[in-house]
């Protein structure tokens, strides 16, 4: 494992270079996995694994909306695509992506089929580290680890399309064969991981339940409400207000971001604009800092978890998140952002 500097502290990471498929192929030759649930992260990481050569199959409730959708993507039924109960069997690695919540009412199930050797496969650390709330205690002669893609499974699956690789965080919790380290790091490269970088299951569960609820997820749909709103109070017009919180952030400035740091972005703006952006980030900063302490408290103290449990575990969730959705989608800012990128140039039809 190469270590590397993160501006300033060393940790542990998995390159393709340093694993390369054909070793991944070599560990995993005569592996059956069983990817159990075909959700989102269910299809990115199944479809990039048989794309790999590795011998993946798919475990699914027969006569559901996905069982029709794994066909599509070429699982074939009796072959490749089976009921839950009989992948599980047949699999000798049991990737576990059903919803966090649903794991729990499977749970019985898969652990029947634990049998001595084999190995539990998450992409969350949320199950094993919320074990009190959700009751998941894999028997001691299984293997335990999880590669988690730090994207959605629908990125995955693009990026590996592309050519590209997400990055990925891997954990062992239990090491039973005394091989869990190559198999999960089989899996990782598998799945399409870039890298992988080191971590434990209650660290990976503690971050990620953080970041979707802060930055990337929670408090972006936060501050853009609220600039949108301040926008438009002061009798900026709707598109103007979407132009100036969104389009511009996703459009222009987050790919500098991402290429090559914040302090890029910066440097290619104006000047008049970098002395605001400079002047102004620390107040923000100081404004949400407080809030962040109250989520992550909230995700250690389990408050978090036991929320998305209750939730998620309603038979007519479904219904109530899609209401909670079209609220965003039907809000003027989102559906003035409609508009707008229909507007994109590229979202055009051509012109004869
Ligand atoms: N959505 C994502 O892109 C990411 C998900 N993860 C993790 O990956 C795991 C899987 O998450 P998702 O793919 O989002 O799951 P999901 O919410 O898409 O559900 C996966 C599958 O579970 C099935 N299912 C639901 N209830 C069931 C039940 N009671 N019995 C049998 N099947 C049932 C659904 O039919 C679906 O095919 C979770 O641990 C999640 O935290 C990690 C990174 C990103
Ligand atoms: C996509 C991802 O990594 C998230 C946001 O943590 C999730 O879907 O759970
Ligand atoms: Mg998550
Ligand atoms: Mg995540």
């Amino acid at each position: 494992m190469a270590k590397l500097n993160f501006g300033g502290t060393e940790e542990n990471v998995v390159t393709r270079e340093e694993f390369p498929l054909s070793k991944a192929q070599d560990v995993l030759k005569n592996e059956t996995v069983a990817v159990i649930g075909y959700g989102v992260q269910g299809p990115g990481q199944a479809l990039n694994q048989k794309d790999n050569g590795i011998n993946v199959i798919v475990g699914q409730r027969k006569n559901s909306k996905t069982w029709d959708k794994a066909i599509a993507d070429g699982f074939v039924p009796g072959e490749t695509l089976f009921e839950i109960e009989e992948a599980l069997e047949k699999g000798t690695i049991i990737c576990y992506l059903l919803s966090d919540a649903a794991q729990i009412e499977l749970w019985p199930t898969v652990k029947k089929h634990l049998t001595p050797g084999k190995a539990l496969y998450f992409s969350h650390g949320f199950g094993i580290t919320f074990n009190e709330q959700t009751g998941i205690v894999p028997p001691a002669d299984v293997d335990v680890f999880l590669v988690a893609p730090k994207g959605s499974g629908t990125s995955l699956r693009r990026m590996f399309l592309q050519g590209r690789g997400l990055n990925s965080s891997f954990a062992i919790f239990q090491d039973a064969t005394g091989k869990a380290w190559e198999r999960v790091i089989a899996l990782g490269i598998a799945v399409g991981s870039g890298y992988l970088f080191e971590t434990d299951f209650k660290k990976e569960v503690f971050s990620d339940l953080t970041g979707e609820r802060g930055t990337l997820m929670g408090c972006i749909q936060g501050i853009f409400a609220a600039q949108y709103d301040v926008l438009r109070s002061n009798g900026h017009t709707p598109s103007e207000a979407f132009n100036e919180t969104v389009e511009e952030l996703t459009q222009s400035l987050m790919p500098l971001v991402a290429e090559n740091g914040m302090d890029w972005m910066y440097a290619n703006c104006s000047t008049t604009a970098q002395r605001g952006a400079l002047d102004w980030w620390k107040k923000f900063r100081d404004a949400t800092k407080p809030v962040f302490e109250e989520l992550y408290n909230s995700v250690a103290t389990g408050k978090e978890s036991q929320r998305s449990i209750d939730s998620n575990s309603q038979p007519d969730y479904r219904e109530k998140l899609n209401a909670e959705l079209a609220e965003l989608r039907d809000s003027e800012l989102w559906q003035a952002g409609k508009t707008v990128r229909s507007l994109r140039p590229e979202n055009q039809a051509v012109e004869a």
